[in-house]
């Protein structure tokens, strides 16, 4: 199942710094393993937003949760979640 994920970081200003990198780096490590092994198939910058837009291809909307509280940012984020199906006009033959 595919599903479209919009992630809003706040970051609470009185974090202290080592502990903002430390936790930067264990999600880039989260999310480059996910993307690695097919199920984060895309991660886009929001331009000028502390903001991402990702695709996710997962069984069900119980590994979705499962990915998404797992994030180690997820604390501090607003996380929105929009199921996706083909479109009956795609041209494509799969849905890549
Ligand atoms: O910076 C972000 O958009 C939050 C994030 C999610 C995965 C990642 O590596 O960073």
């Amino acid at each position: 199942m595919l599903f479209h994920v919009r992630m809003d970081v706040h970051l609470p200003r009185d974090l202290p710094p080592e502990e903002a990198a430390e936790i930067l780096a264990r999600e880039k490590a989260y999310s480059q393993a996910l993307q690695h092994s097919g199920k984060w198939r895309h991660i886009w910058r929001l331009a000028g937003e502390y903001a991402n837009f990702s695709i996710f291809d997962v069984q069900d909307n119980a590994e979705l949760h499962e990915i998404l509280t797992g994030l180690p940012l997820f604390r501090f984020m607003k996380i929105t979640v929009t199921p996706l199906l083909r479109h009956p006009s795609s041209i494509r033959e799969d849905d890549s």
